[in-house]
């Protein structure tokens, strides 16, 4: 039995383990290029984990190993205990069924309705439930994930990009996972829709206790609602630690991108809505005010 394993062993027993995703020693190369060599990570039950770097630093790779859908070169990837490496696609090892993904982009279908898009994983994986509660779940995990009604029966096209994130959210919400990971989910996403998509992503974190691996190039989302963030450089995860611990490590590249004048700007927009908080207290109006005053710039990367 795996670590953090319930003795009945129930299909659906929750992981009670302090890390449900552990990366080990793992190497990824393609051709002559190395992304990743000796990259450990351990992912906290019931964290956001933040996951940045340059482009091309093999963020999207390591989240695909982690997931199956990339065999690593070298080293071990462990879900819930369970390995994923040496696993057969097909082979039934209890996990799969047990994450969801919201793809960079969303990757519906374009010929289903957000509707038939959200059963497609409970028709995968659930395929004797009945058509009547298929729609109902789905119904049900659209408007969970902030999308109206009318919504169900619309197609991909019909939808705005913020809408379109929210019904991958929804399809990645289908089974009702214990993990859920995220490809940069607010990028496209102007600075009102991406607050909202952070705002939802912690709720839904808090009211279902939700794992979160989440890669994201936005300083705000990182300042916001990661609770850690793993740096990925030099083939490697750097260092996994929150953002005020990070911005103090000696690091060039962590050092412009949490302290270069994005990273500032994210931070003063930060301090200012905990400010607005307290905004009773004569001290905190004061400071506002004063910072509302300065030039901020929306954080983009
Ligand atoms: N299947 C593949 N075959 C060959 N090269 C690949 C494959 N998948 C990824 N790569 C390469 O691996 C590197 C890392 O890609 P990845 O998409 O993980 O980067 P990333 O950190 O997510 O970048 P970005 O922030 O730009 O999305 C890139 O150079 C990419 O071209």
């Amino acid at each position: 039995m795996a670590e953090g394993e319930s003795a009945s062993g129930g299909r659906h027993e929750r992981f009670r383990g302090d890390y449900p995703i552990v990366v080990e020693g793992l190497k990824n190369q393609f051709g002559d290029a190395v992304i990743h060599e000796n990259l450990d990570l351990e992912v906290k039950r019931g964290e956001i984990l933040g996951v940045v770097g340059g482009s091309g630093t093999g963020k999207s790779v390591l989240m695909r190993s982690i997931i199956g859908l990339q065999t690593p070169t070298a080293g071990d990837v462990k879900v819930f205990g369970k390995s994923i490496v040496d696993a057969d696609p097909d082979e039934e090892i209890g996990v799969r069924d047990r994450w969801g993904v919201l793809f960079q982009g969303g990757a519906l279908f374009s010929t289903l309705t957000v509707g038939e898009n959200v059963e497609v994983p409970l028709k995968q994986f659930y395929p004797e439930i009945s058509d009547e509660l298929r729609r109902e779940i789905a119904r049900y995990k659209i408007m969970l994930s902030g999308l109206p009604e009318e919504a169900v029966s619309k197609f991909p096209s019909e939808l705005s990009g913020g809408m379109k994130k929210r019904a991958g959210l929804a399809r990645a919400l289908a089974l009702d996972p214990e993990l859920l990971f995220l490809d940069e989910p607010t990028a496209g996403l102007d600075p009102i829709g991406a607050a909202a998509f952070d705002n939802l992503t912690r709720e839904l974190k808090e009211t279902l206790g939700l794992t979160v691996f989440l890669i994201t190039h936005d300083l705000d989302t990182l300042h916001e609602i990661c609770d850690r963030v793993a740096v990925i450089a030099d083939r490697r995860v750097i260092a996994v630690d929150t953002v005020p611990n990070l911005m103090e490590l000696d690091h060039p590249w962590i050092q412009e991108y949490f302290n270069g004048p994005r990273g500032r700007a994210a931070l003063t927009a930060q301090a200012l809505d905990e400010l607005r908080k307290h905004m009773d207290m004569p001290v905190a109006a004061h400071a506002v005010k004063a910072l509302d005053n300065a030039p901020a710039t929306k954080d983009k990367a």
